[in-house]
């Protein structure tokens, strides 16, 4: 079938036996090698829809219909051929013709070829400003841009164009005005703008209409630089290759002969699982040999821990790649992570206070520095109260599991709590202890018990932000100092955990009390503005894959030993499509570019609406009126067509 409106008169409208409609069709008036050609014969042998009778076709005009006699405009903006001036300022009629991208320099009308499919004709063809940014990727829901017409007529500089409209379409039609009594759901999948609950959320970070925000980008981009960080093979010679199941070890830290708080030397490295690819972190003890196997029970308790504020222990392993005797904890990775000692205790944060632990490589850390000078830190540099709060939270929620599982951390030390952003804790070193320390007399209560002490010293720590706030002499002016800076409560929870009773986290949940809310308030609100990036993320992803279909397609240099292949049939199509979404020009050529077109049409693509687009060739002397319902046909089939020839050898030339 060929089109069902391929008309033009220079005149008023006249009847339908005037010679002046002239239906189109490969033999007449379209040359037989013209690509135009070449979707007209496509049309004829693959269409399923339509009719070439064009007395049926224009019996289907009913052009005594209120809407359909609208009078042709005597004012309607003159098309001046030649000319590169598009005047679409008339819009009780709009100006068809003027919405081509370049109209000027033609020496005849254009044809115009309607497509087999129907619907409402696309309003917005022409170049436009933006919509404002909240609906700037919404298009018109269809039906509601323009009356229902059993007709389409144009005048444009004495020239009538009629585009009459099918049963199909004014099936579409009375559908969506049957469905305006009730409810109007946009025909095509679009991002609706920012939800207000989440604007007045939105931090500084600055947003984006289309693309996730500056600040997570960023932050996500530096976290998947970390992941794949390679070491330099020059600078790092000394790493072995491959640890048990893992190579491409990357150093966390610098090597240093230290002994960590548990005694031995230990460091941490970034490394890749050989089968799966994925990161992990391994916690090299030095020089450790193991005496028996008994922590195996701990490690298989260990391993089924899973808690959003607890790095997870995948698997503990002996090597001796290292050079000596090494036991290896693998860990999941939480790239960009850093300890909450350098968060809060890093020595620009202390005032001019020089690292505790710089002059001694061999002493133990934190809490061992004999100097007592520290609690001279200046008040100003406290932590907000909120954010402590947040932190005991987590780490409760952390030892909660821990202590339901029967067993206990052990490491609650600002060294061995990583965290990321938006302050998120992790305790990152569990397990170890279990396993370097196995001590069958003393029960887990016991360690539990200690658990609560070391929170105690911690959350003392934090408020003074001194580490040595915690030690013995120091304790009473610490505590001073918290009973000055913050609440009661907070010196409550402290004297609480520092005290010789025994303690429970039972106990500690009223101490916290409302604060709960706060947390789980500032969590949700959270999720609610990740979830608002993942939805522009979502249609952007969904876009792309779109557009991965139009780039394979589009300018395909040959298929199937055609050369031709990209440049016929469907995939004309598609190309005067790419050529009306990202080629546009304005008045005076320069680039007309709009992200909002873009990606309406690629949106109403997808969907394939039946709203019509009209497209014109690249010599300006064709115009296909072609619905983004056939489009979008075109564009599955002929990607089909490619990928089924990549998965058949038969095919491979
Ligand atoms: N699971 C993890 N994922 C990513 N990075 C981690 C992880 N655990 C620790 N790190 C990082 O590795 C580095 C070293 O951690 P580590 O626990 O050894 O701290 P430390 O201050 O060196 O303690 P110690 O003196 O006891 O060795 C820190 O920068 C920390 O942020």
């Amino acid at each position: 079938m060929i089109a069902e409106s391929k008309c033009w008169t220079s005149e008023k409208p006249v009847g339908m036996d005037h010679p002046i409609y002239m239906p189109y069709s490969v033999s007449n008036g379209v040359p037989q090698e013209s690509k135009l050609n070449t979707y007209m014969s496509r049309q004829s042998t693959s269409t399923p829809l339509g009719t070439n009778n064009l007395s049926q076709t224009f019996a289907k005009i009913n052009l005594d219909s209120p809407l359909s006699s609208k009078k042709v405009m005597p004012q309607s903006p003159e098309f001046i051929p030649g000319s590169r001036v598009i005047n679409s300022s008339n819009s009780a009629s709009p100006n068809l013709f003027s919405s081509f991208p370049v109209i000027g320099q033609q020496t005849s009308y254009p044809r115009i070829v309607d497509s087999p499919h129907s619907g409402t004709m696309s309003p917005h063809i022409t170049p436009q400003p933006s919509p404002p940014p909240n609906i700037n990727n919404c298009s018109p829901i269809p039906g509601l841009e323009k009356p229902t017409v059993a007709t389409y007529q144009e005048n444009v500089g004495g020239t009538t164009y009629f585009y009459p409209t099918s049963a199909d379409n004014s099936h579409n039609t009375s559908e969506t005005m049957n469905s305006l009594n009730s409810s109007i759901a946009s025909s095509y999948q679009v991002y609706p703008g920012t939800p207000s609950h989440v604007n007045t959320l939105k931090s500084k970070g600055g947003s984006s209409a289309f693309f996730i925000s500056d600040d997570t980008r960023v932050e996500i981009l530096n976290r998947n630089a970390l992941t794949l960080l390679q070491a330099d093979p020059d600078q790092f010679s000394e790493l072995p290759h491959e640890v048990d199941n893992y190579h491409d070890l990357y150093p966390l830290e610098p090597i240093l002969i230290h002994k960590a708080h548990i005694g031995y030397q230990a460091s941490m490295y970034k490394a890749t699982h050989i089968k799966t690819g994925m990161r992990y972190c391994l916690r090299r003890i030095h020089g450790f040999r193991l005496q028996n196997t008994k922590f195996m029970t701990y490690v298989e308790m260990w391993k089924k821990l899973v808690h959003s504020n607890i790095v997870q222990l995948k698997e503990v392993f002996t090597t001796k790649t290292f050079g000596d005797n090494s036991m290896v904890f693998v860990y999941d990775y939480h790239p960009g992570s850093e300890t909450l000692l350098n968060k809060h205790f890093s020595p620009d944060q202390l005032n001019g206070y020089s690292d505790p632990f710089a002059s001694d490589p061999t002493t133990p850390r934190p809490y061992s520095h004999q100097k007592n000078n520290i609690l001279r830190h200046a008040q100003s540099n406290k932590l907000p109260e909120p954010l402590i709060w947040n932190y005991i939270i987590q780490l409760t929620s952390a030892l909660r599991i821990i202590h339901a599982a029967n067993l206990a951390c052990r490491s609650l030390d600002p060294t061995k709590i990583i965290i990321t952003s938006g302050h998120r804790l992790r305790l990152s070193c569990l397990g170890v202890m279990d396993v370097i320390m196995t001590d069958n007399a003393t029960v887990t209560e016991h360690y539990q018990q200690e658990d609560l002490t070391a929170l105690g010293k911690l959350v003392l720590a934090i408020a003074c932000k001194s580490t040595m706030a915690v030690q013995h002499t120091n304790i009473a002016t610490a505590i001073e100092i918290v009973t000055r800076t913050y609440t009661q409560d907070l010196r409550n929870l402290i004297m609480y955990l520092l005290s010789n009773r025994r303690r429970t986290l039972a106990d500690l949940m009223p101490m916290i009390g409302a604060r709960f809310y706060t947390q789980l308030d500032n969590i949700q609100s959270r999720t609610d503005v990740m979830e608002n990036e993942v939805s522009k993320e979502m249609e952007n992803g969904r876009l792309f894959r779109l557009m991965v279909k139009l780039g394979t397609i589009n300018e395909r240099p040959e298929f199937n030993l055609d050369g031709t292949w990209s440049e016929t049939g469907d995939r004309y199509m598609l190309k005067l499509f790419r050529d009306y979404v990202f080629h546009q020009v304005m008045d005076d050529g320069r680039p007309w570019l709009d992200m909002a077109h873009v990606i309406q049409c690629l949106n109403k693509l997808d969907t394939g609406v039946p709203e019509k687009v009209c497209l014109m060739s690249r010599d300006e002397q064709s115009i296909l009126v072609v619905s983004y319902a056939e489009l979008k046909h075109c564009l599955e089939q002929s990607y089909d067509e490619i990928l089924s020839a990549s998965m058949s050898p038969d095919n491979v030339t």
